[in-house]
């Protein structure tokens, strides 16, 4: 478990303070896949760098089951540093050393017996599928190796806790998946809390059950990933979540509004954790005098959930659509009537300019 509790981190920068972080109040209990998403200068690095002391809060605490380490005497605080083990974004592993001696390295700084410490490297290496690579040097490994190298480095202690500092950035998205799918069952089967800090939004659907967002120094919003996801607050927030899960309106369907016509009305079906999509707009189509169209479709899963929205046109009278309106809703299926005024046709190109920016 980690707590920051009204810690602030200043930076002297010449005569000028730079306050990195500014009163941050979070918890990460045992056993989170906790990620913290923000832009670049949010504070991310600096925020991970408390948990094992890299940086001293300037104010406030931070707890590491239970202990501040400032508190600790040096013998205390190298004790409870092998409990934190940490991997970063450009691995930082010792290029003139081979794989087993990169991850033997924490072990034999604590003074274990080298006779001890054979076994130990060995079995984290066949834990991050690298068995065979023990005696190669890190410069004959590719990027997603030399992070499985930098992982079981981190789990050779056997710490409680692992801090990942962008520990994907570098990586292709298939190097990615499998290096965070990697984390996942060191979570699962380590039963290790992940503090992750990251500026992809994939990453957090992908492994994270607790997420904060931060910006300027600040967490500006925090909780579960599938709240955050369904019901963002923040218009930092709401930025992040449609990088990954895009739940605008497309063009087409408004060009579909012009039209006007009186017959036919446009909903947006938000799912999450149901049975998605086509059992219920097949239902509605027997059930009643509507004719159904799906104009538009984005699910994605989120911790094995299915997530998402559906585009729908229904069209017959108002009174049929209507009940059909409200058999969508005792489905626990979010709906809302797609209406093209002014106002949503400014936001959704403000919107397709904002996605333009981000690539
Ligand atoms: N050692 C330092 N000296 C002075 N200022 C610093 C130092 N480290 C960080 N800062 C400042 O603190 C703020 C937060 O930086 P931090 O690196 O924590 O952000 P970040 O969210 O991790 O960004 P990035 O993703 O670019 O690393 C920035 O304004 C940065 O310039």
């Amino acid at each position: 478990m980690i707590e920051f509790i009204e810690m602030t981190k200043e930076f002297q920068v010449g005569t000028t303070v730079v306050t990195a972080l500014n009163n941050i109040n979070l918890t990460i209990q045992k056993g989170d896949v906790f990620g913290v998403i923000g832009f670049s200068g949010a504070g991310k690095s600096t925020l991970i760098r408390t948990v094992n002391l890299l940086e001293e809060p300037t104010s406030g605490r931070v707890l590491v089951n239970g202990k501040e380490l400032t508190t600790l005497s040096k013998k205390q605080l190298r004790e409870e540093k092998k409990n934190i083990g940490m991997i970063f974004q450009h691995f930082n592993l010792l290029r003139s050393k081979t794989v087993f001696e990169n991850v033997a390295m924490p072990l034999v700084i604590s003074g274990v017996k080298k006779s001890n410490i054979e076994g130990q490297v060995r079995e984290v290496l066949s834990f991050v599928g690298l068995q065979d690579k023990a005696e190669r040097y890190i410069d004959e490994l590719s990027g997603g190796q030399k992070q499985r190298v930098g992982i079981a480095r981190a789990l050779v202690t056997k710490p409680t806790i692992l801090l990942c500092d962008e520990a994907t950035s570098a990586l292709d998205p298939q190097t990615t998946k499998s290096i965070l799918e990697l984390l996942k069952r060191v979570n699962i089967e380590y039963g290790i809390t992940i503090l992750m800090i990251t500026h992809e939004m994939e990453v957090i659907r992908d492994i994270c059950n607790r997420v904060a967002v931060m910006e300027n120094g600040k967490v500006i919003e925090t909780g579960n990933v599938l709240e955050i996801f369904s019901a963002p607050q923040e218009e930092t927030t709401k930025n992040f979540v449609q990088s990954v899960v895009r739940d605008d309106i497309p063009q087409s369907v408004y060009e579909q509004l012009k039209t006007k016509d009186r017959s036919k009305k446009i909903y947006n079906l938000k799912f999450i954790g149901i049975d998605v999509g086509q059992p219920v707009v097949s239902q509605v189509a027997k059930k009643f005098d509507v004719d159904v169209n799906v104009l538009f479709g984005n699910i994605t899963e989120l911790q094995g959930i299915p997530f998402g929205n559906l585009i729908v046109e229904l069209v017959g009278t108002d009174k049929e659509i209507d009940k059909a309106h409200q058999f969508i809703q005792t489905k626990d299926i979010q709906i809302e009537e797609v209406i093209a005024d002014e106002s949503e046709l400014a936001n959704h190109y403000r919107r397709s300019a904002r996605y333009a920016v981000y690539g």
